[in-house]
């Protein structure tokens, strides 16, 4: 379970971004997180991936609280979470070749043995052909930067996904394709997602309930009302 209590956060500490906002998310479960920009989804979906420090409120994550953040927080719960960004050009290292950018992940955690195996595998998942892959991201279109970004989220097999606006600069098809790469990692492991987002229509598709903002704030604890879309 991923659970969200009470979480207060922002970036000034006396003009908090969101105050006492609550939010489960169960595993296997897709919830999707609607809201009018600059309300503090990202914000909180980085809470929630712990790449934020929330000024007050507990993160639960599989039953253990969070008690760290970012480098700091323990690896077998960072590397509990994919994260991907809606600006896939400003999470790539723009030294980095495809490959290496999706095997960041594997490197950072020191496993080195079958690497090769495991990108090409991805690859062929998010539907990069070979050539792209010695490229570095200057050279490829921000929906094959972000198929690559998506492999890298997926690399260490993440039990939670936290995706932030993944195809909003995204054409149709290739919003379709990585929707669909997240559900069949999502059939085969478990895992459970938060998708953050504007479009309605999408989310309403992709997620099992759609959680709109406003019903978020101020929320003084427990699950949120949602809208049940699905299963
Ligand atoms: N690094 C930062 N430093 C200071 N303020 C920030 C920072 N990042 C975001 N903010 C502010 O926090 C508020 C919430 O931003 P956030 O990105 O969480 O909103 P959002 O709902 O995801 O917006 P959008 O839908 O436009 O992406 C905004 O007022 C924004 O200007």
């Amino acid at each position: 379970m991923l659970e969200l209590r009470d979480v207060t956060a922002g970036y000034v500490r006396k003009a908090p971004v969101f105050q006492g906002v609550s939010l489960t998310v169960r595993p296997g479960q897709a919830v999707g997180l609607l809201g009018p920009s600059g309300c503090g989804k990202s914000t909180l979906a980085r809470v929630a991936a712990l790449l934020h420090h929330p000024d007050a409120g507990t993160l639960v994550v599989d039953g253990t609280p969070v008690r760290r953040w970012r480098h700091r927080a323990p690896r077998a719960q960072r590397t509990a979470f994919g994260v991907v960004f809606q600006q896939a050009r400003l999470s790539a290292d723009p030294r980095l070749t495809l490959t290496d950018l999706i095997a960041e992940p594997l490197r950072a955690t020191g496993r080195r043995e079958g690497v090769g195996g495991r990108v090409a595998e991805l690859a062929a998942t998010v539907g990069l052909t070979a050539d792209l892959l010695g490229r570095r991201p200057h050279e490829v279109s921000d929906g094959q930067l972000q198929r690559a970004c998506l492999a890298r989220a997926l690399v260490l097999r993440p039990r939670w996904l936290v995706c932030d606006e993944m195809t909003a600069m995204l054409d149709a098809s290739t919003t379709a394709a990585l929707v669909r790469v997240v559900e069949d990692y999502r059939a085969e492991t478990g895992a459970g997602l938060l998708a953050v987002g504007h479009d309605r229509v999408l989310l309403d598709r992709w997620c099992d309930r759609t959680v709109e903002w406003h019903t978020l704030t101020g929320t003084p604890t427990g699950t949120p009302t949602g809208t049940p879309t699905g299963p």
